[in-house]
């Protein structure tokens, strides 16, 4: 199993009431699942719980059979590179470094950098053209590819997807995400995909909904 939760809750601190009572969840190599859910239901938590960029207050956040919970941030960080990749509404791009150093940005970080798979991904994603220009010279629908190449460059097990084309228009947004799910389906990762949006969870094989601080 490459994502097992079991029985997960977080409440944030100074909270009166608890955004996660008890998440469980099995995602195996393969699987993509939609998360869909109210504003403020705990999707974006629950991302970043399995991302490991939060911890939870108790129960079993595993990849790949390792357990999240116990470790510090260093472990976690640890864990993660390579293992997981996130992708934001927001791109998250370094405004300072070009397309080309952005995308190769994690890959290098994780010790994962393979100039092939660079050329691929920003080939399939109709990068070529921007490689030396900066994410401020990019419309948003060009700076997510970027976001996807980076994110998919260190060839993750596990893709994190928290409403990853929010600021796109519809008709960009299909497109983004028909590349995202074809590129992430050739290499036998995991999706799971934050969405408001219908349209798009209905693309999803499984669907699951955040509801009163559990899936359902
Ligand atoms: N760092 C934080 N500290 C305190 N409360 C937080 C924090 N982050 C989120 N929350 C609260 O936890 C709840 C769940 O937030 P979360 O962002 O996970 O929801 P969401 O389902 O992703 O919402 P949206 O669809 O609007 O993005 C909300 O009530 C939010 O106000």
């Amino acid at each position: 199993m490459l994502l097992r939760l079991r029985h997960v809750t977080k409440t944030y601190p100074a909270a009166t009431a608890a955004v996660l009572r008890g998440v469980t969840l099995d995602l195996d190599r393969g699987e993509m699942l939609a998360l869909t859910g109210e504003s403020g239901s705990g999707k974006s938590t629950l991302l970043h719980l399995i991302g490991g960029l939060d911890t939870a207050d108790s129960g079993v956040v595993a990849i790949g059979g390792t357990d999240l919970t116990p470790l510090n941030d260093v472990g976690r960080a640890g864990l993660r590179r390579g293992t997981v990749g996130v992708i934001f509404q927001q791109f998250n791009l370094i405004p300072s470094l070009t397309v080309a150093a952005n995308v190769a940005f994690q890959a290098r970080l994780a010790g994962r950098h393979d100039a092939g798979r660079i050329r691929m991904l920003t080939d399939r994603l109709g990068l070529v053209d921007h490689l030396h220009k900066y994410p401020e010279q990019l419309s948003g629908g060009q700076q997510q590819r970027v976001a996807i190449a980076r994110t998919l460059a260190p060839q993750p097990d596990l893709v994190l997807a928290d409403e990853p084309t929010g600021n796109l228009d519809e008709a960009t947004a299909d497109t983004v995400m028909t590349m995202l799910q074809e590129l992430v389906g050739e290499t036998g990762a995991a999706l799971i995909l934050v969405t408001h949006s219908e349209r798009l969870a209905s693309r999803m094989l499984r669907r699951l909904r955040l509801h009163a601080g559990r899936l359902e």
